[in-house]
């Protein structure tokens, strides 16, 4: 199932082995099967996951092996055709629309294209209107903004737009952006997808600096290989298996 896991060989003490020894995603023999024209398409078959507290796990797989189908079904974007899915002890494959927004809103953050920045918005804005649409008091709102663009490196571009920045800068926003709101688990597709290895590097120290300030939990995708050794867990996606 594993294809590396690091967990073991990491020196992290006891506090990192307390913290990695509580699952917090579960995904047991899951299926998504689309009726695509004539035929069923199953895209996902048969997979089985675990994502523990204070993680950094990767998906990797060419493209159309299923990982942003398998991250969408995560995060309670899709429902699997079949298998469950554990979210810090609730069963997201059986709740309904309602429910399934509520934990997206509260407890996960998403650096996904279709949640990009808002064009016409600042860095700070863009992080802020997260904060609006999780319902945090807006009393917490500018600390919290400020806290969370210095986390990213972005002090100095705060006011700026989306256009006014590099892409690495772009994507540190939309990292800012998806944990304003203190999500448990960060869901990220293809985060460093366009970005050099310089700036694929430095958005991978900004995920490791994250999940120890902010006890969050990553799971990404990724097609690219220079990038795996800072996971602590690599799931090798074939034809919707892992290998
Ligand atoms: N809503 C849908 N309806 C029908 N087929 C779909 C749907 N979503 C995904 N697929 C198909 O599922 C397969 C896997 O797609 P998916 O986007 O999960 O792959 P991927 O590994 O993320 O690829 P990439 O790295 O290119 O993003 C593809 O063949 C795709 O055409």
């Amino acid at each position: 199932m594993a294809a590396t896991d690091k967990e073991d060989q990491v020196d992290g003490g006891q506090q990192d082995n307390e913290l990695h020894s509580t699952r917090l995603l579960s995904v047991v023999d899951v299926e998504r099967t689309f009726q695509a024209g004539g035929a069923p398409l199953r895209v996902l078959k048969g997979l089985h996951m675990e994502l523990r507290h204070g993680q950094l796990v990767m998906l990797r797989g060419r493209s159309g092996s299923g990982k942003t189908t398998l991250l969408n079904c995560l995060g309670g974007l899709d429902t699997p055709s079949k298998g469950e899915i554990w979210f810090n002890g609730k069963p997201v494959h059986q709740l309904n629309d309602n429910e399934r927004t509520h934990i997206r809103r509260k407890e996960m953050g998403f650096i996904f294209q279709a949640f990009a920045l808002m064009p016409l918005l600042s860095a700070w804005e863009n992080v802020e209107l997260s904060l609006r649409m999780a319902g945090t008091p807006r009393s917490e709102w500018k600390e919290r903004v400020a806290y969370c663009l210095e986390l990213v490196g972005l002090e100095k571009r705060m006011h700026h737009r989306p256009f006014e920045l590099s892409g690495g800068e772009q994507q540190r926003v939309a990292i800012a952006k998806a944990i304003a709101h203190k999500p448990i688990l960060l869901l990220a597709d293809e985060p460093t997808a366009e970005l050099d290895s310089n700036m694929s590097a430095q958005i991978m120290a900004v995920f490791q600096n994250i999940i120890r300030t902010e006890q969050v939990t990553i799971c990404m995708t990724t097609h690219d290989p220079t990038i795996l050794e800072v996971a602590d867990h690599v799931y090798e996606m074939v034809d919707g298996k892992f290998v």
